[in-house]
């Protein structure tokens, strides 16, 4: 990785898309405003509609200033985009793009590297990795790095094809597996609060923590994204990614060094690690739930089967609430508890870890119970840690009280958490592929996740819908941790 401010082109298959708009161009933008990116850059939009290079500029800073809402006056920065419609699937077009690369490569003296990002769907992820290499637009002077978004795959099976069709034009360096939970601040804190701080190592593992807690949960329903959903589900649109990588790196050994690798490496330890479940046992270790209508913040919602490109009679999961055990010698016995879901009260994405009790309560002999103590990671929308301890209750005698120790990560003044997809970027273009997921740790959750998604899909879910919108998911959900004599905290932000 070089020091100096990184240099390429950026191909964004995509570019009208609502992924470019939204999380794209802002963060380009947002890197060329911070001056992380060499002035000299270039960004080809590649997309069927029809643009010229100055309407695409119109429409780029149209949508950044959205984003930003701010007015963006910079015109230099938007005179390095660039359009280039066609249609993916039409192999004679990539010769044009390939001369229009060359040209800004020279114009901006950039030594032939290229990052090309398929925000696109994944059904023309093999195609164009394809078209790329046999028209040439891999063999340059420089490097070439292919961005892949989610979702990579559909099952195990049909992503061991994907990454086998990228690979005869990419190698495994080459690629970028987006998973934008990576790129979240709080997601990147829990190796350094881990690994950093010598309170907590010691204590992490099976002697000292009865059970983990992740919860992301969101207000939001499909919105307009109801085709992919309904192909999807929650287990295969948070669960197969986002949520088995924060396990991952919740339960992962300290790597050797802090290489992408290294970390890499004791990543996918995790998830071979996870218990397989069975067919017959999904009931028993996973819950799925669909959210009826109901009222979010005070406003009426529809149901799932209610909204835009949603099957009626659909069967797919808008909740998943799950029991993981890692059959480790760090881990063995201690559940990890997920739960994601749409509709849900709030917007919020935490992680509790929750300590044994202590062996021997001292203040309430009579049978009261201490609060145990509880570490939560604030991964948004607030961003922190809280560590919950007991304190004597003033002015009663030797009776405790919970409290807080508590850290606002993005309450500090002048601290403006960069979002993910502009670390993300900035990463790929360093070259630093530590948070992006590796082709074994895909394989790997698929895996674990397959047996689940084939079971739900083979048996109808007679109760559905089984949560209101506006709740926090199905009874089913309480009941899994209740059986084990838990239950799950508090999502709220006072938590
Ligand atoms: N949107 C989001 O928040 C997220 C998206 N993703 C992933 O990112 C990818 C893109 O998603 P999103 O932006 O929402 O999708 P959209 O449907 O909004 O955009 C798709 C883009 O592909 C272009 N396109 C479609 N077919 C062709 C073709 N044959 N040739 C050339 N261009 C084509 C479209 O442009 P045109 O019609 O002009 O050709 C458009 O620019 C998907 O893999 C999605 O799963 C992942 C996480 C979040
Ligand atoms: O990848 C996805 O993530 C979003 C949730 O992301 P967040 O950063 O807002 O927590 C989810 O809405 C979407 O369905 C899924 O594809």
């Amino acid at each position: 990785m070089s020091s100096m401010k990184p240099k390429s082109t950026i191909v964004i298959f995509g570019a009208t898309g609502d992924l470019a708009k939204r999380k794209l161009f802002p963060s380009i933008y947002k890197l060329y405003q911070k001056q992380k990116i060499s002035e000299e850059f270039a960004v080809v939009g590649v997309a069927r509609r029809p643009h010229t290079h100055e309407s695409f500029r119109n429409y780029v800073k149209e949508t950044i200033e959205e984003a930003t809402k701010q007015e963006l006056i910079d015109e230099t920065f938007i005179s390095h985009f660039y359009y280039h419609p066609f249609d993916v699937t039409n192999t004679d077009s990539y010769q044009q793009l390939k001369s229009l690369l060359e040209q800004l490569e020279e114009q901006y003296n950039i030594p032939g590297n290229r990052i090309f990002y398929l925000a696109m769907a994944p059904e023309f992820f093999g195609t164009i990795s394809a078209n790329l290499k046999a028209e040439g637009l891999t063999a340059t002077n420089g490097w070439t790095r292919l961005v892949i978004e989610k979702p990579f795959g559909h099952n195990l099976q049909t992503a061991q094809k994907l990454n086998e069709e990228i690979r005869q034009a990419f190698s495994e360096k080459q690629i970028f597996r987006i998973d934008h939970y990576l790129g979240k601040e709080m997601v990147q804190n829990i190796e350094v609060i881990r690994f950093a701080n010598a309170i907590f190592e010691p204590l992490w593992n099976n002697r000292f923590i009865a059970n983990i807690q992740i919860t992301s949960s969101e207000t939001l329903g499909v919105e307009d994204r109801g085709r992919y959903y309904d192909h999807s589900g929650a287990l295969r649109d948070m669960v197969q990614n986002h949520m088995l990588q924060m396990v991952a790196l919740l339960a992962m050994e300290p790597p050797i060094k802090l290489t992408t690798d290294d970390i890499r490496s004791e990543k996918v330890k995790v998830l071979r690690a996870l218990r397989p479940i069975s067919h017959d046992e999904v009931d028993q270790y996973f819950v799925r739930g669909q959210y009826g209508r109901g009222f979010i913040r005070g406003k009426e919602v529809v149901g799932y089967r209610e909204e835009n490109n949603v099957d009626p009679n659909s069967n797919t999961e808008t909740f998943v609430a799950g029991k993981l055990m890692i059959d480790n010698f760090r881990w063995a016995g201690v559940p990890f508890y997920i739960r994601t879901g749409k509709r849900m009260t709030e917007k919020s994405t935490k992680i509790v870890v929750q300590f044994k009790d202590v062996p021997m309560n001292l203040y309430y002999p009579t049978g009261e119970t201490i609060h145990p103590n509880l570490l939560v990671i604030h991964i948004q929308p607030d961003e922190g840690i809280t560590l919950h301890l007991n304190a004597k209750k003033s002015g009663e005698s030797m009776k405790t009280t919970p409290i807080k120790l508590d850290y606002c990560n993005n309450c500090i003044d002048g601290i403006n958490t960069p979002e993910a997809y502009e670390k993300l970027l900035y990463d790929c273009m360093r070259g630093d592929a530590t948070n992006f997921t590796h082709w074994d740790e895909v394989a790997s959750s698929w895996s674990f996740v397959d047996p689940i998604s084939e079971v739900w899909e083979n048996t109808k879910a007679v109760d559905f819908p089984n949560y209101e919108a506006g709740s926090m998911g199905p009874k089913a959900a309480d009941q899994l941790l209740e059986k084990d004599g838990f239950h799950w905290w508090p999502i709220s932000s006072t938590m």
